[in-house]
């Protein structure tokens, strides 16, 4: 497998960046997933005007919620505000957020796989295109770097089969079995799809791509293998060469590791069920992101101290960008994101790997 590392590092390259492309950095950049959102007071108030979807689809908007985090926070890195689901109308989906998605019809046919449509790229998402630039723009003479992201195929057929969130899933892991070959051809066509959008990503000025594949922890290796590797492996592949270093997401996937890092990316996001010192020799030549326990940002300012460290300390010994295992929780005090920002900036990288 070749893993392109990046062509021409400059010193001025974003320290994000530079540890994203595998370089063991003097400090952990720092960025959370789902930095932007309701537990933002300023996120709320716009909420209260909009829907998600007239956020999501409104440039503007979308831009400006993008930005909010960055103002309060000291953050190395913004992501663009949308969804994994943002996609998916264009091919025939109809999705309501409630607050998560509700697919209208659920796929659970091969008939309905093959109603769906491959919309061009510039049909996709035009709106995201221009949020994209738009963020750009303010971002730059600050210098920091803009994420692009979209949902692993297997996550997403995992809302379009099972029609919204639950808890096991059960529907969606019996239709793997009963069509697989309906869900190959979904796969399929998720797989063309997340392709067109993530480089239309890239051509309007996102810098680096996370796919996020949520709920691929929900299989055993042998299904993941069948099922996701061959599709992550392909969207990935068809991103190489564009510059922009690759971050591949799954959650509550521990004992998937091994294949995970088969997959052509740069860094890999993982979630805090094992300590970054115990994930670094499963995912040999990749930059691990996280893997704080959002829950931690609950807690008192020492604990958070304390794990934040226990984290940092783990990460050594190799690239690492500090990160939650999975995202902001909605009742976290922003405050407590200030301090976890003080801590993560003002540690050290450089000094001996130190494993508590
Ligand atoms: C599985 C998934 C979804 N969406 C996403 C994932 C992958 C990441 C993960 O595993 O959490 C990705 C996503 N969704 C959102 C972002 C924004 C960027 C960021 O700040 O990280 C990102 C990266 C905004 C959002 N997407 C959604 C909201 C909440 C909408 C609201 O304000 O009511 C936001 C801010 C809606 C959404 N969309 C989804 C869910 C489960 C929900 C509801 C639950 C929740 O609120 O956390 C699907």
């Amino acid at each position: 497998m070749s893993l392109e590392k990046n062509p021409s590092p400059k010193p001025s390259t974003p320290l994000f960046l530079r540890a994203a492309w595998g370089e063991d950095t003097e400090r952990a950049p720092l960025w959370l997933m789902r930095q932007a959102g309701r537990y933002l007071p300023e996120y709320l108030a716009i909420k209260a005007k909009a829907s998600f979807w007239e956020m999501v689809r409104t440039p503007e908007l979308a831009a400006e919620v993008s930005l909010q985090p960055l103002r309060r926070f000291p953050l190395d890195a913004a992501i663009i505000f949308s969804d994994i689901m943002t996609p998916l109308p264009a091919m025939g989906v109809e999705i309501a957020f409630s607050p998560g998605p509700v697919v209208a019809d659920p796929i659970r046919s091969q008939t309905q796989v093959e109603a769906l449509r491959v919309p061009s790229s510039e049909e996709l998402a035009p709106f995201l295109a221009e949020a994209l630039r738009l963020t750009r723009r303010e971002l730059e003479p600050q210098g920091v770097p803009l994420i692009g992201f979209g949902g692993a195929p297997l996550t997403l057929a995992t809302y379009l089969i099972q029609g919204a969130g639950s808890k096991e899933y059960e529907d969606f892991r019996a239709f793997l079995r009963l069509e697989p070959a309906a869900t190959h051809a979904l796969l399929a066509k998720l797989t063309e799809v997340s392709i067109r959008y993530l480089r239309m990503q890239v051509e309007a000025g996102a810098q680096a791509i996370q796919l996020f594949d949520s709920w691929a922890g929900l299989h055993d290796p042998a299904t993941y293998r069948e099922f996701a590797l061959p599709y992550n492996s392909a969207i990935l592949r068809a991103l190489e060469g564009l510059g922009v270093p690759r971050i591949y997401l799954a959650v509550g996937a521990s004992h998937l590791y091994p294949v995970i890092a088969e997959l052509p990316c740069e860094a890999v996001s993982v979630d805090w069920r094992l300590g970054l010192e115990r994930i670094r020799p499963q995912l040999p030549g990749k930059t691990l992101q996280g893997n704080l326990d959002p829950s931690v940002l609950l807690a008192s300012r020492e604990v958070i101290t304390r794990e934040a460290h226990k984290v940092l300390r783990a990460g050594l010994g190799g690239a690492h960008i500090f990160n939650l295992g999975h995202g902001v929780i909605r009742t976290t005090p922003p405050d407590h994101v200030a301090h976890l920002a003080e801590v993560v900036h003002s540690f050290s990288r450089l000094q001996e790997p130190k494993h508590v």
